[in-house]
């Protein structure tokens, strides 16, 4: 019988003669981790089916080194890999990905390197190590950085002189983005969630669903929810860097994945579309240009709007369907009565059980009969397969993740459970199985219908359409 060991061996394989061939049709070569990123040397190349191939591969081999690897040593590497957190934030926020562009593939010595970011070089060497050893950035001589492709990524579209010259406009260029959500996810997020285990345990915490009962308050010392904080005058970096971040999150989806989610060309002339917490626009634009047809009201806290008022990218997309900004909480009344949709993605996720239920209430007073909710969010598989005739089962577009054995669903990547913890140290909110949020969905007068996914791990958001009853 073959072992699982050669199983798993098998499937990365096959999967990646998959890949391969598919590289060769495309005129591409293999990329190399060494030089830096150019666009269109993706492996998937944003294709779904060619993504699916990869994530598989991927899982394969992760699953692979989890058996071979010393188990010991694995719960020990993971128990420190909030340094790679760490790592890349420090990296990012002294700009070294732009300092290691403008000099080139020769790279920089870690002293000339740390004398331009006026910091101590043993403490930027090992930083910079560590994230090599992960091939983020690349030590081409003893002691000698360079870029290589996954360390260029962070590079934010501007000369390091600009950056240090105007800190305020640091996530500016569209490609900035991922620089963003990395120093979010490292930053406000990583300090929440090493809170996390006091605010899951202290006794005035422990069973809220506040928003301000998380690790984050914990963190920041607040009694602010994070949404509360992020709007002080004192915290405009962190609120715009938020909001680029929420653009970078968006550029490891699919292109056009709002677009496919729902039939909006089947909306009459004029209908509709209330982005409800639509952030800075980057959906309603998104939609905007493809539906031109449509109007779109896109609605946040009053300091977001004006973000998103002010963005360049608002500006240039003027001949798109229009797009009007409108400060609103989203917990009162809403001012747009009876629109043909409602469109809330990422918000459900930010908020506990007893909010969502406020929110969606608002919504659903708000509501006519033809209104549609629809609501873009990550699923959250379980990691046991369904049993027979599960209500999951049985919603319309549903895709349940389907590895071939031995691979399984449970992935030391798998974008929704992280996400999941994430938004629970943040805000006490959380990512929900497709049980969860139908009863949620239900408890306040809104029937899930269907759901357009695009795979089944919750890797990618998925729409979930739902109508009033
Ligand atoms: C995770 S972001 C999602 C933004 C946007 N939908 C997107 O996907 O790019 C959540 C948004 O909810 C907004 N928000 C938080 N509390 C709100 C409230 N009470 N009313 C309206 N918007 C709120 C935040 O300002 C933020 O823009």
């Amino acid at each position: 019988m073959k072992s699982t060991l050669k199983a798993l061996v098998e499937i990365i394989s096959k999967n990646i003669d998959v890949l391969d061939d598919a590289l060769e049709k495309r005129g591409c070569p293999v990329p190399s981790l060494d030089d830096p990123f150019t666009p269109g040397s993706d492996v998937a190349n944003g294709q779904p089916e060619l993504m699916v191939t990869a994530d598989l591969a991927c899982r394969a081999a992760l699953q692979l080194a989890q058996i071979i690897r010393l188990p010991q040593l694995t719960l020990l590497q993971d128990s420190v890999s909030h340094l790679t957190s760490v790592s890349m934030r420090t990296a990012v926020e002294l700009h070294i990905a732009e300092i290691l562009n403008e000099a080139g593939p020769e790279g920089l010595h870690i002293d000339v390197i740390a004398e331009k970011c006026n910091v101590d070089s043993t403490k930027l060497g090992s930083i910079l190590r560590c994230l090599a050893g992960r091939w983020i950035f690349k030590e081409v001589a003893p002691d000698v950085y360079a870029n290589n492709r996954l360390s260029s990524l962070l590079d934010k579209g501007k000369s390091f002189g600009e950056l240090k010259n105007s800190p305020e406009n640091i996530y500016e260029k569209p490609q900035s983005g991922l620089s963003a959500a990395v120093v979010h996810f490292s930053d406000e997020c990583l300090k929440s969630s090493a809170f996390f285990y006091e605010a899951m345990t202290d006794p005035k915490l422990a069973f809220s669903g506040e928003a301000n009962h998380s690790g984050f308050s914990r963190a920041f010392n607040t009694e602010k929810s994070y949404w509360e904080f992020s709007e002080q005058p004192d915290q405009l970096a962190r609120r715009r860097r938020f909001g680029v971040a929420m653009s970078g999150t968006q550029g490891m989806e699919p292109p056009g994945l709002p677009i496919v989610g729902y039939q909006w060309g089947s909306l009459p002339d004029g209908a509709t579309v209330v982005d409800v917490g639509g952030g800075v626009g980057t959906v309603a634009l998104q939609l905007a240009e493809a539906f031109p047809k449509l109007q779109f009201i896109v609605q946040d806290l009053p300091a977001v709007v004006e973000e998103g008022k002010k963005a360049k990218r608002f500006k240039e997309s003027k001949k798109t369907a229009k797009v009007t900004f409108e400060a609103h909480d989203f917990f009162t009344p809403n001012p747009v009565k009876k629109p043909d949709v409602f469109l809330l993605k990422y918000i459900t996720h930010d908020w506990s059980d007893m909010y969502v239920k406020k929110i969606l209430s608002q919504l659903r007073e708000a509501a006519g009969d033809k209104t549609r909710l629809v609501v873009m969010e990550r699923i959250v598989p379980y990691t046991c397969p369904l049993p027979e005739g599960h209500v999951v089962a049985k919603v319309p577009g549903v895709i349940q993740p389907q590895f071939p054995p031995p691979v399984t669903i449970a992935f030391a990547d798998n974008a929704s459970f992280k996400a999941s913890a994430l938004m629970m140290t943040l805000t006490n909110g959380q990512e929900r199985t497709l049980k969860h949020i139908v009863d949620l969905f239900a408890s306040v007068g809104w029937k899930v219908e269907s759901v357009v996914q695009f795979e089944g791990s919750g890797a990618l958001p998925s729409n979930i359409c739902a109508v009033p009853v």
